[in-house]
């Protein structure tokens, strides 16, 4: 039934009036108040962004202390060696101590070069390279595109060294430069992106190369044509056949022989590839589980990464075995695959079962999870070595924020369709509005909630009280962003984020359509540099062994248990077939109809009526009320929340035609939901 009319708010009333009434006066006004308004908003924006230039904090002052073994002559050197790391005790603590442990020479890798370091850079970066790989994609907060040109001074500054290394640095202090000398001229920054002229010699090599013959430039609403760059941006970096299929080998060998050394042990996977969450570049998180339970030591530690090693499985090997979670680090030669080996312990294994039921229960957070870690990646705020947010903190952030949502809770806007108002949401909240003093943000195996952190002592963080607080969902006393020390440069990261976006949005949205033609939004954020993709998103086709193995792994143990417990998957009796059989592949994109919101309505509400406090295996759980979660999320419930979009737009108002023979109703829907995403759009240019 017809849900009763009501007296839309003035800010509705005003947009309407100006889309019915474009007479050439209006729109020259319009465009005047646009361009005044994008000059104001860009100038604020200018304002936030003098944090990049006036102070150097945002420069990531860790990052020495990661060790890149790949291009440096020393690096060369030990790539025989086993790197012995003590960390702290802590998680989070910066690592105390660093020793190169030589194992084992081999002289064919040896070979002293005579080469630069910055010629080995090149030399090696051959052109089937991903720049994920190396993490050399950054982007600075700055448009010039002359910070490229000025990184090889810088270079020779920095003992002509590491590429890699050193390219944050670089190109953030030429940023920083540029922007403080006044170069940087924020009305012509889109001279970077291409103009219809240049178009077709720029995109051979485009930075943002999912908008390759993706043009959504000719999209009524700005979010719109931001959602489906989104989308494209995920289907490019997903997994292709050949990747799917390099990683389900190098498994295999490196199972095969932990099995050959260890006969009573198994290798399992959890993590990003056991999740279908992991970039090109992502790592591959392994443990062993052995029926002795007794792996463990450094001693084993040893023994695997020399054997590894010997076996030609394994190159630029790290034995870290004084952290809290002891690994060994190597990468896999034959796919140059980084991989991580912890030993006996299932929480991950746990972990990976309870983040791909979120994902399916969880429309949007594949493609948010892996845009906000491409984000911070390419900022090299990812590396909790480095103080940087880890992949497990950003899903659960980003879990949490759409389990929270309240535009989500209430039904108001479908995930899917509406991935770019969400992207922007969660940089304004986590770069802008959170309280990261106060909150703590919970999640369990089916559900999110904030908390107060004044009653969580266990994940407070004793130096700080700024702090990212998430609680592990498999272990309520442990936070598992404690390590990410570097909060403040995320935190400015994501603001920055969101400025940059919302200004990108408020221009291209006052652009004609020509002036749009061959531009991107994401792109003001997210680049890929490296070798290019295809847009194949192939995990229809072939099996992810990583989450085969983890299902049967879980079906073996009948229950997600907290103990350590060895179960052995690859001594299987079931059949192989059985376990490696493709599933249907899911059902493409469904587009939004009634019934289906309805159910995710009455969904909604379920889950409202039903809302218990987060881990209620803890007593003091309590969880923020709703207010102050609205408040979190910077929405102010006094406009638009009040806006009640099936009544508020008359059925004249859009003047698409109805040649597809769509019914009434669906054209006020779909008008509706035009008319609630401009407002909001309008909200967030107004929080600028
Ligand atoms: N602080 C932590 N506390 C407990 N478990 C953790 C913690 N950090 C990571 N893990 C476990 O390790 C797994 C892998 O973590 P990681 O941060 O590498 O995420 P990821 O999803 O593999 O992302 P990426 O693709 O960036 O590697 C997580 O799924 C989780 O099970
Ligand atoms: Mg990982």
């Amino acid at each position: 039934m017809e849900k009763k009319r009501r007296t839309p708010s003035p800010q509705t009333k005003s947009s309407r009036s100006a889309r019915k009434t474009t007479t050439p006066v209006a729109t020259k006004k319009k465009q005047k108040k646009v361009k005044k308004l994008r000059k104001s908003s860009l100038s604020k924006a200018q304002k936030n962004f003098a944090v990049f230039n006036k102070i150097d904090e945002h420069v990531n002052k860790y990052e020495n202390l990661d060790i890149d073994l790949s291009d440096t002559e020393e690096n060369r050197a030990s790539k025989n060696s086993v790197i012995l790391i003590q960390d702290g005790d802590e998680a989070g603590d910066e690592p105390k101590e660093i020793q190169v442990v030589d194992i084992e020479s081999e002289s064919e890798e040896d070979e002293p070069s005579t080469k630069s370091a910055s010629e080995q850079v090149s030399e090696g970066s051959n052109t089937d390279e991903n720049a994920l790989d190396n993490n050399d994609d950054f982007i600075p907060f700055a448009f010039s595109s002359d910070d490229e040109d000025d990184d090889s001074g810088d270079d020779d500054k920095n003992g002509g060294g590491n590429k890699d290394s050193g390219e944050y640095n670089d190109k953030g202090s030429t940023a920083v430069q540029a922007e403080t000398a006044g170069s940087y001229d924020y009305d012509n920054y889109d001279d970077e992106y291409p103009t219809e002229d240049t178009r077709s010699r720029k995109t051979l090599n485009t930075d943002y190369p999912w908008i390759l013959n993706h043009d959504h430039s000719k999209q009524r609403e700005i979010a719109d044509w931001l959602t489906l760059e989104i989308k494209d941006f995920v289907a490019y970096i997903s997994p292709s056949r050949e990747e799917i299929e390099a990683r389900n080998q190098t498994i295999s060998k490196i199972r095969n022989a932990v099995k050959r050394l260890w006969p009573d042990a198994d290798l399992h996977v959890f993590g990003s590839f056991a999740t279908d969450l992991y970039l090109p570049g992502s790592d591959i998180d392994c443990v062993i589980n052995s029926g002795a339970g007794d792996k463990e030591n450094r001693n084993s530690l040893y023994s695997l990464a020399s054997f590894l090693k010997r076996q030609k499985l394994a190159t630029q090997v790290e034995v870290i075995s004084k952290a809290r979670v002891p690994i060994i680090k190597f990468v896999e030669p034959e796919s140059q695959i980084h991989i991580d080996v912890s030993f006996e312990r299932t929480n991950g294994l746990e972990a990976a079962k309870v983040i791909r039921g979120w994902l399916e229960h969880t429309p949007g957070l594949r493609e948010l999870v892996l845009i906000v870690k491409q984000f911070l990646s390419a900022r090299r705020l990812n590396s909790v070595h480095t103080g940087g947010l880890g992949g497990f903190s950003i899903i659960c952030l980003v879990y949490s924020f759409l389990q929270l949502h309240p535009r989500i809770i209430s039904g108001d806007i479908n995930c899917l369709e509406n991935l770019g108002t969400l992207a922007i949401d969660f940089f304004e909240l986590y770069g802008k509005n959170f309280a990261y003093d106060d909150v703590a943000i919970s999640v369990s195996e089916h559900q999110a909630s904030y908390l107060p952190k004044s009653e969580y002592p266990n994940l407070q963080n004793p130096r700080t009280t700024f702090s990212l607080a998430i609680q592990d969902p498999g272990d309520p006393d442990n936070n598992i962003s404690r390590g990410s020390f570097n909060v403040r440069d995320i935190k400015k990261a994501f603001a920055g984020a969101f400025d940059l976006l919302t200004n990108r949005c408020f221009e291209l949205d006052a652009a004609t359509f020509k002036d749009r033609l061959g531009k991107s939004i994401l792109g003001n954020v997210i680049k890929y540099r490296g070798k290019q993709r295809d847009f194949k998103d192939e995990r229809d086709l072939v099996v992810n062994k990583a989450i085969a193995e983890n299902e049967l792994y879980h079906r073996k143990r009948g229950t997600i248990v907290h103990e350590d417990v060895f179960t052995d998957v690859s001594d299987t009796e079931d059949k192989e077939a059985e376990l490696y059989k493709l599933e249907e592949p899911p059902k493409k994109k469904q587009r939004k109809n009634k019934s289906k919101s309805k159910e995710k309505t009455s969904k909604v509400q379920a889950t409202k009526s039903t809302q218990k406090p987060a881990a209620s295996n803890t007593p003091a759980s309590k969880p923020v009320h709703n207010e102050t979660v609205e408040n979190l999320m910077g929405i102010n419930d006094d406009d638009e929340d009040d806006y009640n979009p099936t009544t508020a737009v008359p059925l004249d108002v859009e003047d698409e035609d109805n040649s597809d023979g769509k019914s009434r109703s669906d054209i006020r829907k779909k008008s509706v939901d035009a008319q609630t995403k401009r407002d909001y759009w309008l909200s967030k240019g107004q929080a600028l």
